[in-house]
């Protein structure tokens, strides 16, 4: 039987505890401190757990004093500051733990984003029970909607993917009548005003937590976040907001977003958005490596040769093309998605699974990596194709948003280093395009040949220096681990063969895999910033990447074409053959 493992539950405070074994105790007073345990709790149980740390957020005794702060217990518990509020001081505010109430805006509520992400995220958490007892969801966006006119809207994009439970419609019913509308301006302090005067009424004096996801063009991040914090953060508990990529275009442009957004939010109260990092396989990458004895001996230069970030789509820039053309594939993939993986898959071991001690393995990463070299790079542009069947795909550039000369990178290959101990000298290889043959994200991990090795003779023609051991990670679609081995092929001669120990995913869990952006609003719902970017982490990676896009531009590098529905451009092999490498997905 399988056992089941809880939603990944880590310990944000406890140093003292091993992370990688339970810790049953550590829940202090409702669920502030949580240890990663091997526990068979139903999703329900552990939900109801999240939902207890999450109202309890924001009353901090000090000194005998009550304060509320816009910081989550959990950086309070770090500064020591936390104590668990007594009955009768909640009672004091006004009511108990079951007296607080968390309000979800999501601003851009008539977008794409929203509508496919962001609705069917919330109305997931709500089915599986992980959203506090009290809450509200308020869309927010200058397009004129009534209530219902929202819930038409959500409703059209709301599934009931989880078991397809029997009770699934009524539970949509009762999540749409949580949602509501307010039409207002981004800029408009009068509109926020008024949106703050409409949640207050939905709280009902409660304790108020606010969370406001930012689902629009970052050019109005800053409007928005100056009228949501001056004219309707909560009063009595935390605000916190999500923000969506792009964070700028460079290192200077991200910095200067920052810089005014902190005019508004302490660092704590942002939450920048990967959501590769939501993702069910790039989450189980730490576990991966840091809870099994076998693999982490072997994660260095010293057995590994190589490691690939690959990352496919079979579609175009259809219908997006106007803000892909501004940023290209480097900044809408590498930078931000295949690079976070990179640093969880390279950084030293953390101290703990707190989101500051992996962030800060995280950035020495990012750190030591070495300036990527324009001739370590190759880019691509799909062109218009029409297959043997007479299906006909269009060029980049016959997208109407996209102008007819556009050096716009659809397709990159980099080959990218880390000067530290353990991994001088290995090629951490990128590839990420639009308009290929298939849809599909993977880590693949090509260890070193088997020196001396004995059988290659036997291994029926096939150079077994050549057939290595490979991990790979399959984040999308099919999501799975496997590993290639060789093995006798069975019978009384001695042939090799090389097979898979496949972990698929599907075969062995029967319970569907959460979108990533359920584990990020929860996640943000409940104060949880490992999975979510940090400012530091945000400059290195811009730092890495700035002065390569700089260089493509300024040169103005044309790409080289590729037809859509194809494996790419041919460059992207020679880059790998340079440094000894063959592309795993070939
Ligand atoms: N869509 C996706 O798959 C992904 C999106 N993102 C990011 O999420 C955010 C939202 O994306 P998405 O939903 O696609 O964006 P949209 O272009 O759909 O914009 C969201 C809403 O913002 C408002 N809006 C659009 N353009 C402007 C403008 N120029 N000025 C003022 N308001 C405007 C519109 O609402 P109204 O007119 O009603 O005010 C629109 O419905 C962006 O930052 C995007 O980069 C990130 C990853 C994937
Ligand atoms: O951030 C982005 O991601 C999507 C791909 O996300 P996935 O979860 O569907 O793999 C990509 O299409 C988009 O261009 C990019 O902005």
């Amino acid at each position: 039987m399988s056992s089941s493992l809880s939603r990944p539950s880590y310990s944000s405070s406890s140093r003292t505890s091993s992370p990688f074994f339970p810790n049953h105790s550590s829940l202090i007073n409702g669920g502030t401190r949580r240890s990663l345990s091997f526990l068979s709790a139903s999703p329900q149980e552990l939900c109801l757990r999240s939902k207890r740390k999450s109202v309890q957020s924001s009353v901090v005794l000090q000194d005998g004093a009550v304060v509320v702060t816009n910081s989550s217990p959990i950086e309070k518990l770090k500064d020591g500051l936390l104590s668990v509020p007594s009955q009768e001081v909640v009672a004091e505010l006004g009511g108990g733990e079951h007296e607080s109430t968390v309000s979800i805006t999501v601003v851009g509520a008539s977008g794409d984003l929203a509508k496919k992400k962001i609705f069917p995220a919330l109305f997931a958490l709500y089915y599986e029970g992980c959203l506090p007892e009290h809450f509200t969801i308020y869309g927010y966006a200058r397009s004129k909607m009534t209530d219902g006119e929202l819930r038409h809207m959500v409703s059209k994009t709301l599934t009931c993917r989880i078991d397809k439970r029997a009770n699934c419609g009524e539970k949509m019913e009762e999540f749409l009548k949580r949602c509501f509308y307010h039409t207002g301006q981004y800029d408009s302090q009068e509109h926020f005003v008024a949106l703050n005067k409409k949640l207050k009424e939905h709280e009902g004096g409660r304790l108020s937590n606010r969370l406001f996801y930012l689902s629009i063009p970052p050019n109005i991040f800053v409007d928005a976040v100056k009228c949501a914090s001056s004219s309707a953060s909560s009063l009595s508990g935390w605000t916190r907001v999500i923000v969506e990529k792009p964070f700028g275009r460079d290192s200077k442009t991200s910095a200067a977003l920052t810089n005014s957004l902190k005019n508004y939010l302490e660092e704590d109260q942002i939450f920048r958005i990967d959501h590769y990092l939501g993702k069910e396989l790039v989450e189980n990458l730490s576990v991966l490596r840091f809870s099994n004895l076998i693999f982490e001996p072997l994660w260095s230069r010293q057995y590994i040769q190589n490691v690939q970030f690959i990352f496919s789509e079979d579609f175009g820039t259809e219908g997006r093309g106007g803000y892909f053309d501004h940023y290209g594939i480097i900044r809408d993939i590498m930078q931000n998605h295949l690079l976070q993986i990179l640093a969880l898959f390279a950084m030293e071991t953390p101290v703990s699974l707190d989101a500051e001690d992996i962030r800060n393995e995280k950035v020495k990463v990012l750190r030591s990596m070495r300036p990527i070299q324009l001739e370590d790079v190759v880019i691509g542009q799909y062109k218009g194709t029409t297959t043997k069947g007479g299906v006909t795909y269009p060029s980049y550039t016959d997208d109407k948003t996209v102008p007819g000369d556009s050096l716009t990178p659809t397709f990159a290959a980099a080959a990218l280093f880390i000067d530290n101990a353990r991994w001088d000298g290995v090629p951490f290889l990128m590839k990420a395009g639009k308009a290929l043959h298939t849809r599909s994200a993977e880590i693949r991990v090509q260890f070193r040949h088997v020196p001396g090795n004995l059988y290659n003779r036997n291994s029926g023609g096939s150079n077994l220096d050549r057939t290595t051991n490979e991990l790979v990670i399959r984040v999308q679609p099919d999501e799975g681990i496997y590993l290639k081995i060789n093995n006798k092929v069975p019978g009384l001669g001695m042939r090799l063969d090389q097979s898979h120990l496949n972990l698929l995913y599907s075969a062995r869990y029967s319970k569907e895999i959460p979108d990533a952006y359920e584990r990020l609003l929860l996640d943000a719902i409940e104060g949880e910033r490992r999975l979510f970017i940090r400012s530091d982490e945000l400059d290195a990676a811009w730092a890495l990447f700035t002065p390569l896009l700089k260089e493509i531009e300024e040169k103005k590098m044309i790409p080289e074409l590729y037809p859509y529905g194809s494996r790419g451009p041919v460059g992207a092999h020679y880059l790998a053959a340079k440094h000894n490498v063959q592309w795993g997905d070939l």
